[in-house]
């Protein structure tokens, strides 16, 4: 087994690369929101959604998919938040 110092750092690197990736992720998904604001869109598409969560679960072990499954809804969730503009800050 692994120490656990060595499993923190694993995992510290891995929150790194997530966040970046995220970043990454809410950039585009602004650009989208803007071209969308400009063509006179709707924010949510829900067969793209449909269709990204199908893509990205195929293939993948079958007890991570629905753990995927939730975390591509939160990722959409927050994305079509910053393209609306309209993130609530709950903080007291
Ligand atoms: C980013 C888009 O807007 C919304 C957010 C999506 C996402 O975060 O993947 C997908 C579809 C839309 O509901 C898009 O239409 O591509």
């Amino acid at each position: 087994m692994k120490d656990l110092n060595h499993l923190r750092e694993e995992i510290d690197r891995v929150n790194n690369g997530l966040i970046e990736l995220f970043i990454e992720r809410m950039k585009i998904s602004e650009e989208i929101g803007e071209y969308k604001r400009q063509k006179g869109m709707k924010i949510y598409d829900k067969k793209r959604e449909d269709e990204i969560i199908a893509e990205v679960i195929e293939g993948r072990e079958e007890k991570y998919k629905e753990y995927i499954s939730e975390f591509l809804k939160e990722l959409m969730k927050m994305s079509k938040e910053i393209q609306e503009g309209n993130r609530v800050n709950n903080e007291k």
